[in-house]
């Protein structure tokens, strides 16, 4: 594929890249390709070693096999990464948010234009990142707060290959400068104000995409496993509204886009740990074989209690709670799920109102 990046923009800016994961690793490499001066920030030193070593320039750690610009560098020390930075990308699992971006809290400047590409819901506050970013981050910097999320795997974000991802913001000034900043031929932005929608699609498709992998570690093929992307995408609207998202968001990029990437797609890992608990392995050996974070494991139970919370009928994010966080047996849960009372497809009340609305 011809190399056309940057068309779209000649802009170039200083990019601060907060966290050295796969997703901020395949970020950086994207802002450095594009021309931006890009620094990431990781926490481990080996991370930013391998980074920066140009005998090795990659990071092998979390982004194994994929070269990073010559360009990109790596550093552990995040305030000079912070200083940097005109725009910062805040990369970090949502369990490590708050403590992370309060360790900058006091070098954040006003200007300063900061994008979560972060997809979860913490447990015990129940808070979006949008949430925590807003208790955690000067008053001064809430109007300078966008989220990226949409169908994308860091690998193929990484190789370059065309995804599309959509930026919100309460501020459609900040959402389009973010937008242009990181439009490509090859990573096209669409944008939107509906921050909490975007918020919601992206970490509820992580429970989902548990619940795919699950049944497809049961064998029990293709027919169940496109009733739960549907009947899924149902859960996810329902309890998305309720917490204050538009319903055509859930049917956008970070809504259904994400869900079918991820309940589908052999690169996820919620998707893989959901397989392997279907083949019966334990959780906890799941987990600590791995280094990436699979964020639906701990937002089953976040997206759990947000729907008895606000009393939302969410039949499958409460399955997969039992058989995540309480050791249920999947098969009996999908049983069980299947043998409810009987119900018409779309609540006829949304028919009614659709029809009123013609
Ligand atoms: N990997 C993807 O394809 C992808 C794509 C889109 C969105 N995301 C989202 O991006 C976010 C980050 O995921 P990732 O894939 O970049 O990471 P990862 O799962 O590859 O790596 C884990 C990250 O967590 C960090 N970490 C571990 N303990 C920490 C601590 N105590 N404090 C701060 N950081 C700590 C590690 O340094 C590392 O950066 C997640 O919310 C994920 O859902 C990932
Ligand atoms: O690998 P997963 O399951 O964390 O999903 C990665 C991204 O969120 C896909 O858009």
């Amino acid at each position: 594929m011809t190399d056309t990046s940057g068309q779209l923009s000649k802009e170039r800016t200083n990019v601060g890249v907060i966290g050295g994961g796969a997703w901020g690793t395949a970020l950086a490499m994207h802002a450095a390709a594009m021309g931006h001066d890009t620094i990431i920030w990781a926490r481990e030193k080996e991370v930013a070693e391998s980074i920066n070593d140009p005998a090795v320039k990659e990071n092998t750690t979390y982004l194994q096999g994929y070269k990073v610009p010559e360009a990109l560098r790596a550093s552990n020390d995040i305030k000079a990464v912070v200083a940097h930075a005109e725009i910062l990308l805040m990369v970090i699992p949502t369990p490590f948010v708050a403590a992370t971006m309060s360790t900058i809290r006091d070098s954040l400047r006003p200007e300063q234009i900061i994008v979560s590409c972060t997809k979860g819901i913490l447990n015990d506050t129940l808070e979006t990142v949008n949430q925590i970013l807003t208790r955690v981050v000067p008053e001064t910097l809430h109007g300078q707060l966008a989220y990226l999320s949409g169908p994308s795997f860091a690998a193929e974000v990484a190789q370059g290959m065309p995804t599309a991802v959509t930026i919100a913001s309460k501020s459609d000034t900040v959402a389009a400068r973010v937008q242009l900043l990181l439009s490509t031929p090859r990573f096209r932005c669409y944008r939107t104000t509906d921050v909490e929608g975007v918020e919601l699609g992206g970490a509820l498709k992580n429970v989902l995409a548990l619940a795919c992998g699950i049944s497809d570690g049961l064998n029990f093929g293709c027919n169940g496993r496109a009733a739960l992307i549907t009947r899924g995408l149902s859960e996810m609207t329902r309890l998305a509204v309720a917490l204050g998202a538009h319903p055509l968001t859930m049917g956008g990029l970070a809504g259904m886009g994400d869900l079918v990437l991820t309940c589908t797609g052999d690169l996820s890992r919620n998707r893989t740990v959901g397989i392997r608990l279907g083949k019966g392995e334990k959780l906890k050996d799941i987990i600590d074989s791995m280094k990436a974070v699979a964020e639906g494991v701990l937002t089953s139970r976040s997206a759990h209690q947000l729907a008895q919370k606000l009393n939302v009928e969410c039949p499958i994010i409460a399955g997969i709670y039992k058989v995540i966080h309480e050791n249920a047996d999947a098969r009996a849960v999908v049983s069980e799920t299947m043998s409810r009372e009987l119900r018409a497809e779309v609540d006829p009340e949304l028919f009614e109102a659709a029809a009123r609305q013609r």
